[in-house]
């Protein structure tokens, strides 16, 4: 039988992103915690919704233990409103993390940023070899606010790719809308997003859990663009480790032939490393 809100209680607001409200719901057959997104596509054009039906598809698809999990999906035809049910994450956001962690006036320990950069490493290469096989996989925006965290402190790569298809928005929206501090140099000269400017998103996650701000920052655009396009960051602490500057160092490299890919870093050997011992 098809699920329907009321198999649901629904137990608050978590936030609302740019295409509707998240919310905290625990499922009444079995009490299980879960996040349903609602998302309002009563102004959405036919065309809109089979983009949205085609995404929802390939949400389900996506199963991996550092990717969020898609649940099951209830349509409410008469509100037009399609909820869609996710794995809750209980440890909340990585920006919530890095803002608690900074307020504290300490510091991410180095073992938690190499269990990060690990996780989000293999979330990465399901979503890119996805993509190899001819399905355009969501782009998943690496940023602090996606990424969230169970409550084994697992990473988790949350999906904004639906906000792109209900936004109805132009490029000119796409890069105009809050600060991209996490745009690569060849995005930011107009090339379109590809899988390295995946690898270089993560550099600058990795920069900001150990400085607990990100690598390239600035009071407007252009500003921004051109210290990116500079490629010039300020040097970690000493308190992490050569091999951990390096990685970062490597991946925040403009040029974007020598920025290792997916396959490459997973190669890393101090990666290798740490998967091997925490096995
Ligand atoms: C935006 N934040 C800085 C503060 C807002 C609220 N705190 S928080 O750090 O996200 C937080 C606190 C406790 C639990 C969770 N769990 C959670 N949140 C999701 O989305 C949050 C939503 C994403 C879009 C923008 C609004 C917030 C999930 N999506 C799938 N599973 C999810 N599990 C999140």
């Amino acid at each position: 039988t098809a699920i329907s809100v009321n198999d649901f209680e629904v137990l608050g607001v978590i936030g609302s992103g740019s295409y509707g409200t998240v919310k905290k719901v625990m499922r009444l057959k079995d009490k299980k915690i879960f996040v349903w997104k609602e998302l309002d596509y009563s102004s959405a054009s036919e065309s809109d919704k089979q983009m949205l039906v085609s995404e929802v598809n390939l949400l389900r698809e996506l199963k991996h233990e550092n990717i969020v999990k898609y649940v099951d999906r209830i349509i409410d035809r008469k509100k037009s409103i399609l909820f869609l049910i996710m794995e809750y994450c209980e440890g909340g956001d990585l920006a919530s993390y890095i803002a608690k962690v900074k307020k504290e006036g300490s510091t991410v320990e180095e073992q938690f940023i190499w269990k990060v950069c690990y996780q989000l490493t293999q979330a990465i290469k399901e979503c890119h070899s996805r993509s190899k096989y001819g399905r355009s996989v969501l782009h998943r925006d690496l940023k602090p606010a996606n990424i969230f965290l169970d409550s084994q402190l697992n990473v988790k790569l949350g999906d904004f790719g639906l906000a792109r298809v209900l936004k109805h928005e132009t490029s000119f929206a796409k890069t105009c809308v809050g600060t991209p501090l996490y745009m690569s140099p060849e995005q930011m000269s107009g090339m379109e997003y590809n899988e390295k400017s995946d690898m270089w998103a993560l550099g600058c996650l990795l920069y900001e859990l150990c400085s607990l701000r990100p690598p390239f920052v600035a009071n407007n655009q252009i500003e921004l663009a051109a210290k990116i396009c500079m490629g010039k960051f300020d040097r970690i602490s000493k308190n992490y480790s050569i091999k951990l500057y390096s990685l970062i160092c490597s991946l925040l490299d403009v040029d974007v032939e020598k920025r290792p890919s997916i396959e490459v870093l997973l190669q890393n050997s101090a990666l290798l490393n740490y998967h091997a011992s925490n096995e």
